[in-house]
């Protein structure tokens, strides 16, 4: 038999339950690499950076840089800052996104008992999209919802796990029906889950000066070319802002991670923290509200990077605010947000529980 031909119900499986159950919800992040060491981050950055959605340059022309000069250099640059953030459960990113779909599993499976599956998926690296769509498929699902973990749309990102999703489907002779969230940038149970974990942060912590946003940049150029992704940022800083009632010069927004020559989305957050030093901020509060977990960006980029940046221009404390990773409030608005999107589903078990 072919791969991926569709084998029924008692195809692959191994319990009763996973047999009865046809609906299938599929949580997708960016992926890591395997190790901190520059051998396993050199071909996470090769497909990462070979991606056209992240970077569109002339495929000839780029592919002589990236293995030119790129791949010969970035890998042991990345993986030293990988190895400031590697524990003994591996890379944060990995078991953090672990950790919300076993939640998120949990909370499904008290709400509506045997219907619904969940399963996580990597755009880079394992486990691949393409391998965990075959799985479910061989395993009777029929029916896929896509959750891509960027609350806000952007072509590089979201854009590029619908193309991975488009691709598994194209090698099915029958595939799932399929739905796919592309962004909850603005949904209301987001900006409340986001709101409570700071405010629970505060209550724990303490407040700092101001607080800032730091999102994930891209060029400007892709905005140029109609990626949403600068007005999604904002909106969400906006509608956070109202929900927390501060004012234009309590909460700032800014964008970090940017890599390569171009100009990228302004203001950076390196610069953004530098200023606020000199103007004479001293205690600083940064939430990364575009990152559902926490990973490199967050922990190593902002919390380590940036803090030295803040004290070395005269801040006294730099303290960051950790993602929303599996904590109640973020596993409750994802899976309202998930409800939503399963409307008008049938409830997917076909067996009536007898098997
Ligand atoms: C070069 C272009 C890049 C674009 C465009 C880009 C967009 C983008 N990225 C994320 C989320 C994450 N990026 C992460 C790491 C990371 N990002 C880039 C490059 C671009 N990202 C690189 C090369 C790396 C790897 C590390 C490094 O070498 O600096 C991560 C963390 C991964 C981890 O293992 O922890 C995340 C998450 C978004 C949301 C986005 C567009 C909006
Ligand atoms: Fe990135
Ligand atoms: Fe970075």
């Amino acid at each position: 038999m072919p791969p991926n031909y569709y084998t029924g119900p008692t195809g692959h499986s191994h319990t009763a339950d996973v047999q009865s159950v046809q609906t299938a919800v599929l949580l997708v992040n960016l992926g890591t690499p395997t190790a901190p060491t520059a051998q396993a981050v050199r071909p996470y950055l090769a497909q990462f950076l070979g991606d056209t959605r992240v970077i569109d340059y002339p495929r000839w022309l780029w592919w002589l840089i990236l293995h030119g000069v790129i791949l010969r250099i970035r890998p042991a640059r990345s993986a030293h800052a990988y190895a400031r953030i590697w524990t003994e459960r591996g890379s944060p990113l990995r078991f953090e996104s672990e950790a919300l779909a076993a939640a998120l599993q949990a909370k499904l499976e008290r709400e509506q008992p045997g219907t619904l599956r969940v399963a996580l998926a990597m755009r880079y690296g394992e486990p691949a999209v393409a391998d965990t769509i075959a799985q479910l498929h061989r395993e009777g699902v029929r029916r896929l919802l896509v959750l891509p973990l960027y609350p806000q749309y952007s072509a590089t990102s979201t854009g590029s796990v619908i193309d991975a999703v488009a691709d598994a489907m194209k090698a099915m002779r029958w595939p799932p029906e399929l739905r796919l969230i592309n962004d909850y940038h603005d949904d209301d149970a987001h900006i409340e889950a986001l709101a409570q974990r700071i405010e629970r942060w505060w209550a724990e912590n303490g407040r700092g000066d101001k607080l800032l946003l730091s999102f994930h940049g891209i060029p400007e150029r892709y905005v140029r070319l109609g990626d949403p992704y600068a007005d999604q940022c904002q909106t969400t800083a906006r509608l956070l802002r109202q929900r927390l009632q501060l004012g234009e010069g309590e909460l700032l927004v800014s964008f970090q991670s940017r890599v390569g020559r171009e100009r990228w989305l302004h203001p950076y957050t390196d610069a953004t923290v530098r200023q606020l030093a000199a103007d004479g901020v001293k205690r600083l509060d940064v939430a990364c509200p575009g990152f559902a977990v926490d990973c490199l960006e967050t922990l190593e980029e902002i919390a380590m990077q940036n803090r030295d940046f803040f004290l070395a221009a005269g801040g006294q404390s730099l303290r960051y605010i950790p993602a929303l990773n599996d904590s109640p409030e973020q596993i409750d608005s994802l899976a309202a947000l998930l409800q939503r999107h399963l409307r008008g589903w049938p409830a997917s078990r076909t067996d009536d529980g007898a098997a």
